[in-house]
């Protein structure tokens, strides 16, 4: 059937991507548990916008078209909320008026409905990312680096299918953006999640190993 694949891991068949009259993306992957296809491109050449087709955000002033499938979910089919999709950008976007724990206890899913089994999960992720007994905190009083780790944790305990990462390191400096590197692409191997992530930085794509996808020259 058209909408199916037997591939485990994220599916990407002929996904173009058109504005007006240009093409921006014209793609087709298979990007396995764990592993990351790494999007680069000049600025306006249509990197967020396949983020944005994959989680189910697409301004509809993009005429998009082909097959988004993770294990064998139709991605496209779902609404946004329901594709899983976990999104780090390169702000870490935490709600200022909650607390760290309160940020990563919001993600959990819904049937987990005990309160302190919550507050357990939030706590344990936060100390995963080295950030034990921060629960209580403002997110205002963080390091850029610890709140990029909160973001993380907010994401892995959401129980994503696949990771979309939109230059999720750019605003760290050069040492915090290896330790966030090596964190994020080891805990996504570590739950199988495939990852497409988009940067400018080609030591990004080093560090992600796996396929990388140029798109040309900028469009509009
Ligand atoms: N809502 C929108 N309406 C019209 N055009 C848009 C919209 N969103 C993005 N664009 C245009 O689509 C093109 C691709 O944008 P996109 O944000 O995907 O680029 P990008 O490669 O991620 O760029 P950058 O590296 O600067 O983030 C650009 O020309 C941009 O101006």
């Amino acid at each position: 059937m058209l909408h199916q694949t037997v591939a485990a891991g994220l599916s990407l068949l002929n996904v173009v991507i058109r504005l007006g009259r240009n093409s921006l993306i014209d793609l087709t992957a298979e990007v396995p548990p764990g592993a990351v296809l790494t999007v680069m491109g000049p600025s306006g050449s249509g990197k967020s916008t396949l983020l944005s087709f994959v989680g189910g955000f697409l301004d509809p002033v993009f005429d998009a078209s082909g097959t988004v499938s993770v294990d064998g979910v139709n991605l496209l089919s779902l609404p946004a909320e329901a594709r899983r999709a976990g999104i780090l950008f390169q702000d870490p976007l935490l709600f200022p008026h909650m607390t760290v724990g309160a940020n990563v206890a919001f993600a959990i899913p819904a049937e987990i409905s005990d309160r302190s089994q919550r507050r357990r999960i939030s706590a344990e992720i936060l100390a995963e990312m080295d950030l034990a007994g921060f629960e209580g905190r403002d997110p205002a009083t963080l390091s850029g680096g610890q709140k990029a780790r909160v973001a993380l944790a907010r994401v892995l305990v959401s129980r994503p299918r696949l990771l979309l990462l939109d230059e999720p390191f750019s605003k760290l400096d050069m040492d915090l953006r290896a330790q966030m590197r090596s964190l994020v692409f080891e805990r996504a191997r570590g739950a199988g999640l495939p990852v497409i992530l988009v940067t400018h930085d080609e030591a990004d794509a080093e560090a992600a190993g796996g396929f990388v996808h140029r798109i040309g020259a900028a469009n509009g």
